[in-house]
C-alpha cells in the first residue's frame, strides 16, 4: 500500500504538483492519466525518490520514505525511455544488475523465456529495437519480484503479441498482491489493466476512484470517451 499525503512539487516558481492525496492499495492496479505535462511522471519520480517533494509525505506500508533509500528495493520501475549502458550486451546488463543488487535469487531466466529474449541476449544494448529495449526494461522491473510495480507507458513500442504477454503478466502480478501504478496514453490499455483511475490536470487530481464508476458517471461506454469528456469539462 502506498499513501501520498499533501504532496506538492515546485520547480522554481512553478507548482507542478499541488496537494496530491492518494492511496494505492495492494493487489490492485491504478492508472494515472492526464494531458501532456500534467504531472504524471513527476508523481512517479516522487515515489521513486528521484524528485524531492516541496511539501507532503509518502508512506509505503505505513512507513515514511523520507530520507530513506532501501524502500526502493521494493519497487520495480519500467521507465518510458530508459538509459542503459549501451555497450553492454543484454546478458551482461542482466548479470550486472543482479550483482549490484546482490540478490542471489531472481526471476530473470523465467522472464527472458517469457518475453522470447534468448536470441537477443548477446546483442549490445545500442543495437536493440525499441520493442526489445522495452522487454529488457520489463525484465529489469520484475526480476526481483518487487512488491510495487510502476510502469510508465509500458507497451509503447511492443508488438501486439508482446503487449498481450505483458498485460497477462501484469494481471498475474496483481493477483499475487502487488501494488501497481501505470501511466499510459492508450486508454484501452488502462481500461484492461487498472481497477482505479487517477485523472490529473495541471498538477491537481480531478478524479480518483474506481474506473467503472467514472465510466458510469460520465455516461459513456468506454474509458477513452469518459476521459475525453472530463478533459473537455476542465478546459471549458
Ligand atoms: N526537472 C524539471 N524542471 C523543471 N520543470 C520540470 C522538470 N520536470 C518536469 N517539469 C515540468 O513539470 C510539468 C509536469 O511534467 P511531467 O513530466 O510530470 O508531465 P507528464 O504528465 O508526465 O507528461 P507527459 O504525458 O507529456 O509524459 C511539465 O510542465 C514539465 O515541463
Amino acid at each position: 500500500m502506498i499513501t501520498i499525503k499533501g504532496l506538492r512539487k515546485d520547480f522554481g516558481p512553478r507548482t507542478v504538483l499541488d496537494n496530491i492525496h492518494l492511496e494505492l492499495p495492494s493487489g490492485r492496479a491504478t492508472g494515472i492519466v492526464g494531458p501532456n505535462g500534467s504531472g504524471k511522471t513527476t508523481t512517479i519520480k516522487a515515489l521513486l525518490g528521484l524528485v524531492k517533494p516541496t511539501e507532503g509525505a509518502i508512506y509505503i506500508d505505513g512507513e515514511s520514505v523520507q530520507g530513506q533509500w532501501q524502500y526502493r528495493q521494493n519497487i520495480g520501475y519500467m521507465p518510458q525511455t530508459a538509459r542503459y549502458p549501451e555497450n553492454m550486451s543484454v546478458n551482461e546488463l542482466f548479470e550486472f544488475i543482479s550483482e549490484v543488487r546482490g540478490n542471489p535469487t531472481d526471476n530473470k531466466a523465467k522472464l527472458i523465456e517469457y518475453f522470447d529474449l534468448e536470441p537477443e541476449l548477446d546483442k549490445r544494448m545500442r543495437t536493440l529495437s525499441g520493442g526489445t529495449r522495452q522487454k529488457v526494461g520489463a525484465v529489469l522491473a520484475m526480476m526481483f519480484d518487487p512488491r510495487i510495480l510502476i510502469f510508465d507507458e509500458p507497451t509503447a513500442g511492443l508488438d501486439p503479441r508482446a503487449s498481450v504477454q505483458f498485460k497477462k503478466l501484469v494481471h498475474r502480478e496483481k493477483e499475487a498482491g502487488k501494488t501497481i501504478l501505470l501511466t499510459s496514453h492508450i486508454m484501452s490499455e488502462i481500461e484492461e489493466l487498472a481497477d482505479y483511475l487517477i485523472f490529473i490536470v495541471e498538477g491537481r487530481i480531478r478524479y480518483h476512484g474506481p474506473m467503472k464508476e467514472l465510466i458510469e458517471k460520465q455516461k459513456e461506454q468506454r474509458l477513452e470517451e469518459a476521459v475525453a469528456k472530463m478533459m473537455e469539462e476542465v478546459t471549458a
